[in-house]
């Protein structure tokens, strides 16, 4: 249609570009505030409670003509399974560098630098932070340096910490940032948002503040269901949310699609009456009160398709596996 072929032109005439970056860091880094740092304030209530590691996309970052996937990648460099590795491997060479690495360092876990007291708990920081750099390493990946709380910091006493760890060799920037107190933020957001490809964006631009929220919204939906039916289901199940509506009252509708590959399980899913899937909506819709504190209303659908295998196949190959 002549109409449509004029607005297409008009959206490609806008350069957009897109891609992932990992925020890696020991427990206690600080990763959850910095993604809201980046994201804004929509995305901490999610984080906020939450087992934030069991979902893998933190927060979407929009800047100017630049989204940033913010991910976690617990695993990435220390896959388990053979599968997994031959997984993992394939991920980053298939990133080719569109990809970025944050290693989000806890200034405060090295500061016997400055005053020679260790505790036990710098201790555990310090061995996560050396098997992250040793994984770098092995990986010949350069990552991006965020050494951050530097607020507890005078800035004499950051550089013989940042001199120490650019000397591993293992990062192609530093930045200092304070991701509580928002120093150094906007150099990073500008510095990362800079360098994402060309290409669309990967979650529609209206949706992205809320993306984090619908995919830990379908985890939660998908957990019950593995919980209720693992015996009688295969793993071949996805769930997305495909509508979260916040309401003047504060109360969330959330509509869900769970989606199964065969009819068979479509009925599994549904039990007698309708009753397995009520009573995974109510479990669902209960745990999503408690994350959001707010009222939820929660609808699900089943339906029958292929579609979870595609869903799979766009995140496995950013190395992202949510469905398994
Ligand atoms: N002083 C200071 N404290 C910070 C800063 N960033 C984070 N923190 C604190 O460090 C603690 C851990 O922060 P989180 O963001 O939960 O860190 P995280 O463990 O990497 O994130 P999760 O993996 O989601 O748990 C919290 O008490 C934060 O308030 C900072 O820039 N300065």
């Amino acid at each position: 249609m002549q109409s449509s072929g004029e607005d297409n032109s008009k959206e490609d005439s806008r350069e957009t570009r897109a891609g992932f970056t990992a925020v890696i860091g020991s427990p206690n880094a600080g990763k959850s505030t910095l993604v809201n740092r980046l994201v804004g304030a929509k995305v901490s209530i999610v984080t906020h409670k939450v087992q934030t590691t069991r979902f893998q996309v933190r927060g979407v970052m929009m800047r100017g003509d630049a989204q940033v996937v913010l991910v976690d990648t617990p695993g990435i460099f220390a896959p388990k399974h053979r599968l997994d590795r031959a997984m993992v491997k394939s991920a980053w060479d298939g990133a080719e560098g569109a990809d970025q690495i944050i290693h989000l360092v806890d200034a405060s876990s090295r500061s016997h630098k400055i005053d020679d007291k260790i505790t036990g708990a710098d201790k555990n920081t310090l061995k996560d932070d050396a098997r992250i750099i040793a994984d770098l390493k092995a990986s010949g990946r350069k990552a991006i340096l965020a050494l951050n709380k530097i607020d507890l910091f005078d800035r004499d006493d950051l550089l013989p910490i940042s001199q120490e760890l650019f000397a591993e060799g293992v990062y192609s920037d530093v930045f200092m940032i304070s991701g509580l107190r928002g120093a150094g933020i906007k150099q990073l957001a500008d510095f990362i948002a800079e360098k994402m490809p060309a290409g669309p964006f990967l979650f529609p631009e209206d949706q992205a503040a809320d993306m984090p929220s619908r995919l830990l919204a379908a985890e939660v939906t998908r957990e019950k269901l593995m919980l209720r039916l693992h015996q009688e289901l295969p793993y071949q199940m996805t769930v997305e949310t495909e509508n979260w509506e916040r309401f003047k009252d504060g109360s969330i509708r959330v509509d869900q699609i769970i989606y199964v590959t065969r009819e068979g399980h479509r009925k599994i899913v549904l039990g007698k009456s309708g009753r397995a899937i009520k009573d995974i909506g109510q479990q669902a819709r209960k745990e999503l009160q408690e994350i959001f504190e707010v009222p939820i209303h929660l609808f699900t659908r089943v339906k029958v398709s292929e579609k979870w295998a595609e869903s799979r196949e766009r995140f496995s190959a950013i190395g992202l596996d949510f469905d398994v």
